[in-house]
């Protein structure tokens, strides 16, 4: 026995001759979604039509069974369930199923292709597209004169200036005045196609006030702007794809540099409870590119659904207003992104503070939104070179917008210009900032032939995606012919995405993320519970018991939902886990440590600003150090040296002049002072840096071992520290270098003799190198990564940029000079040479910061110390020698080096100590030079004896050396 089911209430019944049914009764009852029919009863074979009854028409079979009735016994012969979503299997049934995969196929298909032509054709146009639109001349202005601005065409905008100058101006559309709403979406359209293919996106509109912003990203009720329009479009889009999306809608506003969301309820009075949220902002310069989030969602995502909706929660005051739609589809792995966005940005008005005339508040809106318009111009100024450091921190409007304007985002920028010649400074500064903006995808003028081949390719792109699109349409016609068909014949097969169209935009109430997702998933179910014939689906009971009545939403259940809702107005609070600075071992500077700012509400002088954020971003700013300057600080101070080290930061400029230049002359002195240490001095041991700049100094890090030559432990330990120290006069880093073996008294004699060379730091040192006035100010200037050097202070963790090296070398002076004179009665001189750090001069490190400014002469020294220093300015200022010249070409350490050791010089001068050795420059002076130079003698002739007797090899550990020193 077979059967077929021709029709949701038309079976076809075979039985087959061979059963013996000729004697006994056929009986079948087929059962459909109105109940059991028994249809059939008869006997003998063949086939059987079965029909449901004329007024079950709507009714469908779900299920048949015959038996088989002889002798009063009754036997089953078979009875099937027609499975329930095979209802409309039967032959139209099954076509239509058949028909219906055929055409989503067919749509995926011109999907892929859409998106790859959409694709082309952006790229075609540029990531970065500038747009012209020049306002009509409005009511109240003079419609009779000629104007100045004028649009040439399409893209070109031509302005006329005085003494008939004209200037010009290319975008990639210019609008003219009679320009209208829709002229402008219909460039701004692809991109929203884009963005529901999961790229970032961002439009935003710049000009000065009154020049129409407004009216092209919300437009009028008649003449809907850029705004409702991309609304419009996404959800549009959405529906007629075959995924599901999850759309949130955000509206921010910056004002005075604060973030705010203007869809949050604000409190009228102070008693007002705050709605129990926070903003947390998360940066970090770990992970993914742009990895950071901007979490707000507010209980109006669904206000997108409406444009008068949308109107209503625009606020009359809004400096720089933004609105955030983002896009999440989980069933779409094709698309960029499972979660993207598009800002929508009505950027401040661009006039000049000072053209306003405004004062007080007015004047600080004027200049927050200047600001962040410089900080997004700066923005794309390095987006444009191609940096690697890119400034999207130096304003809220840039850190939002971070991941909409890099290169993988579409970014449509909108200028807007007066038609008025009273205007024309800001038109001017408009366009070209514009005109800066746009070159960042154009880098050099294309040539004619080039813009032509890519106005035809363009041209191609364009018809293939418009063929695409028709045909898109035409399946999508079809589908939903077959929907209908469906529809009308089982009453229920509603595809998901018509489910969807109901679901999230037209519920009223508070949704966030979570719920929206919820939503969905309830509704897919929900939807597969209505294709289920009502026989099988769920009792009342059983869905209450399985908790699946909730699933379908009620009107109860949606005044259960707006109960909740008041509690829902809280933003999702998302907290993020503040990264240790171990983490964040940066190498280049204080812009890639970890800042995590908390913007809580609190209240504040000014309406518009009653939930600001509490903290300012340098308040919460971390210094981290440099992994190898980290590990260097925490050795030295486990040695219960770095506080010395910093508090005797500015002797040790003046004292590493002289410690440098101690040689055999000093060693002598210094070995008769010192009892020699006995016990064993390997060879092989760690030993002070000897300056051989030829070779590749390293620092180990490992406490320096006692060397068992005369010298004193003092000096060992002070070379612990000697790679800050040693910089500060000839620009080395070299702290302690491994030898095989100690100095020798050749080594030093090579030393003494290269002394009095300048070796330029680029040459010697591939270390980090600190200059005197990081030392002096505790403060370090690294190169970022992009190069540029800032200076930032260790104490406060103030970032400035550095300012080249006239600022630099005033500091190092006065305080070389400072030291020179601290030096005249410090202990070194007292001690006969012997270094030590004093405490004398801590005032001068805290008291450095007077440096920057204005020295004020206190002591006799003092006076002594600005006299110096006006003698060693007027000196630098006439002469023009090498380290002047060098720092003419910014050779930082070369310059400060060389002025340093001027500086020492002339200090040691107007002593009248016979510290000459303290200096060994190149011979500044003919005194000097004659002294290096009798020097250089007698050592020779000593390191000649000495290369004679056989000695000069044993080394200055070695006793019997030591023995004919003494
Ligand atoms: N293209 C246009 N067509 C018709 N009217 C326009 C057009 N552009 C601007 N206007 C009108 O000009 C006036 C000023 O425009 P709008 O308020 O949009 O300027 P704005 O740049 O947004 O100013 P603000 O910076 O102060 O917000 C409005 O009355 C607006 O209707």
């Amino acid at each position: 026995m077979s059967f077929q089911l021709h029709h949701h209430h038309h079976l076809l019944l075979h039985i087959s001759p061979d059963n013996g049914f000729e004697d006994g009764l056929l009986q079948g009852s087929i059962f459909s979604s109105a109940g059991a029919l028994k249809k059939y009863e008869g006997l003998g074979h063949g086939f059987k039509e079965i029909n449901s009854e004329p007024d079950q028409q709507n009714s469908f079979l779900t299920g048949i069974q015959v038996t088989f009735n002889f002798c009063l016994d009754q036997v089953s012969l078979f009875s099937l369930l027609i499975p329930p979503l095979k209802s409309p299997s039967n032959v139209f049934g099954c076509l239509s199923a058949e028909e219906l995969a055929a055409l989503t196929a067919c749509i995926n298909q011109l999907n892929i292709e859409r998106r790859q032509v959409l694709n082309e054709l952006l790229d075609l146009k540029g990531n970065i597209r500038v747009f012209c639109r020049i306002r009509p001349v409005t009511l109240g202005e003079n419609f009779g004169h000629l104007r100045p601005v004028v649009a040439l065409d399409s893209s070109n905008i031509h302005l006329k200036l005085a003494d008939n100058k004209t200037k010009s101006y290319s975008f990639d559309k210019v609008f003219h005045p009679g320009s209208s709403q829709d002229e402008v979406f219909s460039e701004v359209e692809p991109v929203i196609k884009s963005v529901l293919d999961g790229y970032n996106a961002c439009i935003f509109a710049y000009g000065q006030t009154g020049t129409g912003k407004t009216f092209s990203m919300e437009g009028t009720p008649d003449s809907p702007g850029i705004v409702p329009r991309v609304i419009e479009a996404l959800l549009k889009l959405a529906v007629d794809s075959n995924h599901a999306f999850l759309i949130t809608f955000s509206m921010l506003e910056i004002y005075l540099g604060n973030l705010k969301d203007l869809l949050v309820p604000q409190p009228t009075k102070p008693t007002d409870p705050l709605p129990p949220w926070s903003w947390t902002i998360h940066f970090s310069s770990k992970g993914p590119k742009g990895n950071w989030s901007l979490k707000v969602i507010t209980s109006n995502q669904i206000a997108m659904s409406s444009h008068t909706k949308f109107e209503t929660f625009h606020l009359s005051v809004v400096p720089v207003s933004m609105i955030r739609i983002s896009i999440t589809c989980f069933d779409a792995p094709e698309r960029r992104r499972e979660t993207n966005k598009i800002w929508l940005v009505d950027l401040g008005g661009s006039e000049r503070v000072m053209k306003t005339k405004a004062w007080g508040r007015r004047l600080d809106e004027g200049k927050a939104i200047n600001l962040s318009l410089s900080a997004l111009g700066n923005v794309i100024n390095a987006l444009q070179r191609k940096k690697c450091y890119i400034p999207y921190r130096n304003s809220k409007l840039t850190q939002v917008l971070r991941d909409s304007l890099g290169e993988d985002s579409k970014t449509l920028m909108l200028v807007h210009v007066s038609p008025e010649e009273e205007d024309l400074c800001e038109t001017i500064s408009s366009l070209n900032f514009a005109t800066k903006v746009r070159s960042v995808h154009l880098r050099h003028e294309e040539s004619i032939e080039i813009k032509n081949q890519k106005e035809f390719a363009m041209m191609n792109l364009q018809q293939k995606m418009e063929r695409i699109e028709d045909e898109h349409l035409h399946v999508r016609r079809q589908i939903k012919k077959l929907n209908e068909k469906l529809e009308n014949l089982t009453g229920i097969a509603l595809p998901l995405e018509e489910q969807l169209e109901v679901s999230p935009f037209s519920t009223e109430g508070s949704l966030t993320d979570h719920d929206m997702v919820n939503t969905r998933n309830k509704n897919v179910k929900a939807a597969s519970l209505f294709q289920l014939p009502r026989f099988m689906r769920p009792t009342i009971c059983s869905r209450r018991k399985s908790g699946m009545d909730q699933q379908t939403s009620s009107g109860r259940d949606k005044v259960i939902s707006k109960k909740k809702r008041s509690l829902s107005n809280c933003a999702e609070s998302v907290t993020f886990p503040v990264k240790s600075d171990s983490e964040y071992k940066s190498d280049c500077s204080i812009s890639k440590s970890t800042c995590v700012l908390e913007l809580r509400m609190k209240s504040s002088a000014h309406n518009e600003t009653e939930y600001s954020q509490d903290a300012s971003e340098c308040d919460l700013k971390k210094i981290v150090f440099p992994e190898k300057e980290k590990s260097y600080l925490k050795t030295t101070s486990q040695n219960g040296q770095l506080s010395h080290l910093y508090r005797n930061g500015s002797q040790r400029l003046g004292e590493s002049s002289s410690k440098r230049l101690l040689k055999v002359d000093n060693w002598l002195d210094l070995n008769k002072n010192d009892p020699p240490i006995s016990g064993y001095a390997p060879r092989n041991t760690r030993v002070p840096a000897i300056l051989i700049p030829e070779k590749k100094h390293g620092y180990s890090g490992q406490k320096p071992s006692s060397y068992g030559f005369a010298t004193t432990e003092k000096i060992f330990n002070q070379y612990s520290m000697e790679r800050q120290v040693d910089i500060l006069t000839v620009g080395r880093t070299v702290s302690e270098v491994v030898t095989n073996k100690p100095p020798t008294l050749k080594d030093l004699f090579d030393e003494e003799s290269r002394s009095s060379f300048i070796v330029p730091s680029h040459a010697m040192n591939d270390q980090t190198m600190m200059q005197p006035e990081d030392i002096l100010h505790g403060s370090s200037i690294e190169d970022d990564e992009c190069g540029s050097a800032f200076l930032y202070d260790i104490s406060c963790g103030d970032l400035q940029e550095y300012n080249g090296e006239n600022e630099v070398f005033e500091m190092y002076m006065m305080q070389a000079v400072k030291d020179m004179a601290q030096c005249s009665e410090s202990s070194m001189l007292k001690n006969g040479g012997h270094q030590s750090f004093s405490s004398e001069v801590d005032d001068s490190i805290i008291n450095s910061k007077e440096d920057f400014g204005v020295f004020t002469p206190e002591s006799e020294e003092e006076r002594h110390c600005e006299e110096v220093y006006t003698k060693m300015s007027m000196e630098y200022s006439r002469d023009g020698d090498a380290s002047s010249q060098s720092s003419a070409k910014g050779t930082r350490a070369n310059s400060c080096r060389s002025r340093s050791q001027r500086a020492s010089f002339m200090g040691d001068r107007n002593q009248e100590e016979p510290r000459v050795t303290l200096v060994k420059t190149q011979g500044i002076t003919q005194i000097e030079g004659l002294y290096n130079f009798l020097k250089c003698k007698v050592q020779l002739s000593c390191a000649t004896a000495l290369l004679g007797l056989g000695l000069l090899d044993l080394g200055f550990e070695d006793n019997f050396f030591y023995g004919l020193m003494l």
